[in-house]
Formats: C-alpha cells, structure tokens, sequence
C-alpha cells in the first residue's frame, strides 16, 4: 500500500460547461476536479488550499466509509469547520475497497457549482476483479445552472420561496451544450453546436473503442436535482458494480443514476464498426425542461469527427417508473457478498414530506426540517459540550403518524426547525425505513435518492404506499442477495428499507442527495457511539463552541 500525496487549491474559475462562460469552482484551475486513482490499501493524502476568498469549503469523499477517520468525512457542520479562506487542510484517509466512487462539496450547495470530481480504487496488486476486460472509460454526469449558487440559495429560502427551477444543461465529464444539438442532423428543429467544436471547455466527450473488445463503463451521477438515464445506440450494458460492491452481472438497454449513485457495466463492441455510436444521458423522474447530454462511441480507425449514422437513443419517457423500478429490483448482490444480520436491534421510519415553514417551502423529515448548527457536532459531542451546558439536540421521533395521509397534501403543513439528530449505539443493527408522501402541490410525489455517510446499507426492499411492517411489507423483502450500496432511492408514494450495523463510530449524514432538497432540510444525522471515536484533529474543530472550548484548555 501506498501513501498518495495530493495537493490543490480551490478556487472561482472562469469555465464554459456548457459553451456559456460562467463562474464554477475549480480545483487547481479545473473543472471537473482532478481524477484521483488509487489501490485498496493506499493512503490518500489531500492537502486543501481554500483560495475561495470569502467563503468556506470542504470536501466529502463519497461513498468512501471512513473506518476510524470520521473527522474526514468532508461534512460542514457535522464532521468538521469549513476551512476559511486561505487556509489549507489535510484529509487523510484510507481507500479500503475497490469500486468507482467521486467526491464533492458538501458545505451550502458548493457540490452545484462544481465541485466534484472522480474517485476511483483498484484491486490491490496481485489481486483481480471478479470479471474481465479489455478498457476502461469513465463517465462523471452531472447537471449545470446557469444562475450562481449564491442566488440559487437565495432563491431557496426566500419567503415566498422561489424554485431554481431545472437544470439548463446535462453534462459529461463536466461538458454539456447548451441550447444546442450535437445530433441536430437527426433532431428536427434544433440547431448545430458552433462552439463545441471550438471551445475545448464544451467539446463533446469522445470515448474511443476498438471492435470486439469489453469496456469497464465506469458512471456515478453527482448531478444537483436531475435523475438521469444514460443508453448507447445498439449496445447493451452489463451492470457488474453499484456503490463500489459488486452485483449479481445483469444486461440492461439503458441505466437509470440518480444523484449519488455509481455504478460500472461492462460494453462489448460488437456492432458495426464503420459507425460511430451515439451515447445519449437524459432526465427522469422530473418533465425534462433539460435537453439530454450527448458523447460520442467512437469505434477506431473512424475519425472522432465522424457522425453516428444511427440517431441518438431515446431515453424511456421521465415519468416510467415502471421501467426504474424493474431495473432497480434486478440489482442484486454478487455472490461473496456478506448477508445482513437476520433480525434488527432498532427501526427508524422516516416520513419524507414538504412543508411550510414561516411562509416558505421546507422539507421535512419526520415533519422536522433539518438545521445544522454553529458547531460541528463531531467536535461538539466528542468534548461533551452537550453536558457541558449547550443545549443537547433532542432526540429525534422514531416514527410517524400510521394515520397520515401519504396520498394528499399535507393536512398540516406547518413544519418546525429540528436538529435531526438521532443517536446510534455501537455495534447496534439498525433499520431504516423511508416513506414517500405527496409533496404541497396535489397527485405531486417526487424521487428522492437517500445517501448515508460512513456506511454501506443493505437495500432490503421497496414497497407502494405506506409501510406497515406487517407479513406482506416483510415478504417484500430481499432476505437472500440484497445489494450492499450508500445510495438508496424512494419512489413516488412508496417506501424503501435498508439494514446497516453502526460499527463506525463517528457522526454520519443521512440525506437526500439532491443539492436543493438537502439545502432544503431533507436530512437527519446519526451520531454512533460518539464516545469511541479516536482523538479528533483540532484543525477541524477551530469554530464554534469546540474552538472556545479548547483555548480555554477544554472548558467553555
Ligand atoms: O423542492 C421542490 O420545490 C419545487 C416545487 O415543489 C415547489 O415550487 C420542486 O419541484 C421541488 O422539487
């Protein structure tokens, strides 16, 4: 194993995602951020420079559990203190399994300008991935807006709230087009895309392939609301990798990502090699206002330049859920994969609705909306600040109301401010059951992809309507080969059950992973048995209550 020495500055670029100059957050003067490559064993080390000027950042390694470094977990607020402004901090971390993940800001909605990039581990040396090869290509979507985070947020907690609306572009490793169509030649009505061709900042992705050979597909979506679908003309994909675990091989036409997830499937070039293929990515869950994102299959010797004689694919229509939850229950876990414990210590159920909160829009967890505090709770609860006269976060209610109305709005919609904080016994097996409802606006129910921090879960089950718990929810469940995974979705209406074993002490986020709802308070936080965490590091503590605390030589 190895250390790997990285070091970057963050900082306001001038970038052309989607051939509109604007302003994202860059690292070491680019966009996406720089790839990191690793092997299970090594040790990363990221020394951070802040060059933001006037405003925090941080950085959260996703999808990566952290085991013993929960002070590296990359969450403003809850893990650690944004770093300010010319300052530099170092996550170090070990990378302990092989798998295709990414990492991105997790303070405000900075992920949405732009801050992510990909993370990806092999195999130790020696070692060897359950399935075969010949090339790998590694796709990083995400959405772009043209308007700033900064009045995004704005927008977001206005009263009257006002909506951001929908992404204006798709992109593909950070390039996208905007307002304009690579394929126009088999899209009636739109236009060609001059500046692609020019500018290198929007370019069309070309991944180049020989005939008859098998890819590794590497994707993950750190899009900031869309669900995407991603479909390459005439291919199927094998999907062989969720969340860095391996799954049972399945084929498939098209994928569905949604915001946080990973995966790898495996393409073999078994079509005509004259052509060129188009790779089309495009929205679901939501009525695309968003044109799809376009990237080229191209099947060497033909130049790059050649155009598809194929049209693009057509992603299956935002609102099929029939065809995401079919291809959403065939994941399962490979073979080796190690089972869930049988039974549970402890369930959570958590009812996801929106609510009105002094006249603008909320969401809301258990009908509290999430609220993050001055001090990180990691460095908070750790020098048991909470004893020490801070007011403790109440704990937060274990479930809801079987009586409520998951098919209407809201009866009561007025939401309050919670903490959200739940507090997990060591070594504890925990459930989680998260319930869809109807959002403000009636026959309105919207996906949400779950994200846990410090975790794998199993996905035990999906179920409509509202869970119970009783014999016909529990025969829903996946008991033999539930996947092991760190992103979840709930479907409209429906509810979905997960199973993990808090044996990583530390203080872990659980919250959507779209960038407005979780801005929104879509999220509550686990705080494992805070008190076997190790020594935190006092860079990460220098704010709040912890920074008085440790001048004071650790009184308040
Ligand atoms: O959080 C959201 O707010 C809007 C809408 O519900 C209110 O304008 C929307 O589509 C969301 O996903």
């Amino acid at each position: 194993a190895k250390a790997r020495h990285f070091k970057w500055e963050i900082s306001n670029i001038f970038w052309s995602p989607d051939c509109e100059e604007k302003v994202v957050i860059g690292i070491n003067g680019q966009f996406p951020g720089p790839t990191i490559r690793a092997r299970v064993g090594d040790t990363i080390h990221v020394e951070l420079k802040n060059a933001l000027h006037t405003e925090g950042v941080v950085i959260h390694w996703h999808g990566i559990r952290q085991i013993g470094t929960p002070w590296a977990d990359g969450t403003a607020a809850i893990s650690q203190c944004a770093i300010n402004p010319e300052e530099t901090f170092t996550y170090r971390f070990v990378v302990d399994r092989p798998g295709t993940y990414f990492y991105h800001g997790h303070y405000g909605m900075q992920r949405a300008a732009g801050l992510y990039g990909s993370l990806i581990v092999d195999v130790a040396e020696g070692e060897e991935e359950p399935f075969k090869y010949d090339g790998e290509l590694n796709l990083l979507l995400s959405d772009w807006y043209h308007e700033s985070i900064h009045t995004q947020m704005v927008m977001l907690s206005s009263k009257p709230f006002r909506w951001i609306g929908e992404p204006q572009s798709l992109l593909i490793n950070g390039r996208g087009q905007f307002n304009c169509s690579m394929a126009a030649a088999h899209t009636p009505g739109a236009t060609q895309c001059p500046a692609a061709a020019v500018n290198r900042q929007c370019a069309p992705v070309v991944l180049p392939v020989l005939p008859n050979k098998t890819y590794r597909l590497r994707l993950a979506s750190t899009t900031s609301l869309a669900s995407l679908n991603l479909a390459i003309g005439n291919h199927k994909l094998t999907v062989v990798e969720a969340d860095g675990n391996y799954v049972d091989p399945f084929a498939v036409d098209d994928i569905d990502l949604y915001s946080g997830d990973s995966y790898s499937v495996l393409l073999t070039t078994d079509q005509d090699p004259s052509s060129n293929y188009w790779v089309t990515v495009g929205v679901r869950g939501r009525l695309p206002k968003t044109p799809p994102a376009l990237a080229v299959l191209n099947y060497r010797p033909n130049a790059a330049s050649k155009l598809p004689s194929l049209a693009p694919p057509v992603t299956p229509a935002w609102d099929d859920y029939a065809h995401s939850k079919a291809f959403t229950y065939r994941i399962r876990a490979r073979a080796g994969t190690p089972p869930p414990p049988a039974t549970a210590d402890r369930r959570i159920e958590l009812l996801n609705t929106q609510n009105k909160m002094d006249g603008g829009i909320k969401w809301s967890i258990n009908n509290a909306s999430m609220v993050l505090p001055a001090t990180p709770y990691l460095g908070s609860l750790k020098l048991g600040l909470n004893k020490s006269g801070l007011a403790a976060p109440a704990p937060a209610p274990e479930t809801f109301s079987r009586g409520y109305d998951l098919r209407s709005p809201p009866a009561n919609p007025n939401t309050t401010a919670g903490p959200n904080v739940y507090a997990l016994a060591h070594g504890a097996t925990v459930d989680v059951v998260l319930q869809n409802a109807n959002a403000l606006a009636a026959n309105v129910s919207e996906v949400h992809p779950w994200h846990l921090h410090g975790h794998d879960f199993w996905v035990l089950g999906y179920g409509e309507g509202g869970y119970r718990g009783d014999a016909a929810d529990e025969a829903r469940l996946n008991r033999r080969d539930p996947p092991l995974r760190n992103t979840v979705v709930i479907f409209p209406y429906g509810w979905t059950k997960i199973r993990f074993v808090a044996d990583n002490p530390g203080v872990w986020a659980f919250h959507c992973h779209i960038e407005p709802h979780l801005h929104m308070g879509m999220g509550v936080v686990f705080a494992e048995a805070v008190d076997r965490v190790g020594e935190v590091p006092k860079e990460g503590m220098m704010c709040g209550a912890t920074a008085s605390a440790l001048v004071n030589g650790g009184h308040l």
